[in-house]
């Protein structure tokens, strides 16, 4: 696949409106997910690794907000499990109908995956040996967040594993600086313009609400899951493991 660069904040906006999944979103979405979240195809590669250890016969794995597909088809990938189904889950139509045509050219597995556009509140997580949301959660209300993971825990199996990554606010103001100002090094070192991080900023403001792991570890918690494990960081990008 070609990747097509992302300029979308090149040039001053008059207006500025919340970012959103749209067209123009999807159409450089690889290029725009690679240079502005650090670490993300480690990540992408190692969620295969996860699964493919946690991945039970017969169960189902869900990728939940699966943007194009890149968490889909690492695990893909990676399980070697009979009859294992992946559902991939994204409430932007644009994202899905793009997702369709990388799926079908991927011929690596025939492990089956069923893409859905809805929203990921009205996903039923049945049988599920493997949850995915991997940058996703960030961007649901806060206050639908708790309800969300309850209802993962409870269509896990047990000895099921959520990988949950999230871009993280870290309580201590001069901490939460440093890793703004090192993320926005990293954008600058990755093309990015001052004006582009800038507009980007505030386009997110309303739309990517981060917690702190602190705040993420209590949810998982109050939900029920005995066992949670950071186990990836990049400055303000994190990835955890939440076992039931
Ligand atoms: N309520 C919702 N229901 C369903 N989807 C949603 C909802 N809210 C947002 N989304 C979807 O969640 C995705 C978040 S991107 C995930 C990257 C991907 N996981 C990747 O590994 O490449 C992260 C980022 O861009 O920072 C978008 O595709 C939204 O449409
Ligand atoms: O670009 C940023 O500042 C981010 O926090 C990551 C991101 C990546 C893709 C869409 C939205 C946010």
């Amino acid at each position: 696949m070609v990747k097509k660069q992302d300029t979308i904040y090149a040039a001053p906006l008059e207006q500025m409106v919340d970012f959103s999944f749209d067209e123009r979103v999807v159409d450089v979405f690889p290029d725009m997910i690679q240079r502005s979240v650090p670490g993300y195809a480690t990540l992408i590669s190692n969620i295969g690794i996860l699964a493919a250890k946690y991945a039970l016969d017969n169960s189902r794995c869900y990728d939940l907000g699966c943007s194009l597909g890149a968490v889909t088809l690492s695990i893909r990938q990676r399980i070697k499990k009979q009859n294992c189904q992946i559902i991939a889950v994204d409430n932007s139509p644009a994202m899905i109908e793009k997702a369709q045509h990388i799926l079908l050219a991927d011929k690596a597995s025939d492990i089956e995956v069923q893409l859905v556009c809805e929203d990921i509140a009205d996903t039923v997580i049945e049988n599920a040996s493997v949850v995915v949301m991997n940058f996703t959660l960030q961007f649901i209300p806060l206050a639908h967040r708790q309800a969300l993971i309850n209802q993962i825990y409870n269509g896990l199996k047990p000895g099921g594993i959520l990988i949950l990554s999230e871009k993280l606010a870290f309580p201590d103001n001069s901490i939460n600086q440093f890793h703004i100002d090192v993320h926005h090094d990293f954008k600058r070192a990755n093309g990015y313009s001052d004006m582009e991080i800038s507009q980007k900023r505030t386009a997110l403001e309303n739309v990517l609400i981060p917690e702190s792991l602190e705040q993420h570890q209590q949810r998982l918690r109050a939900a029920g899951f005995g066992f949670t494990e950071k186990w990836y960081q990049c400055f303000n990008f994190v990835s955890m493991v939440a076992i039931k």
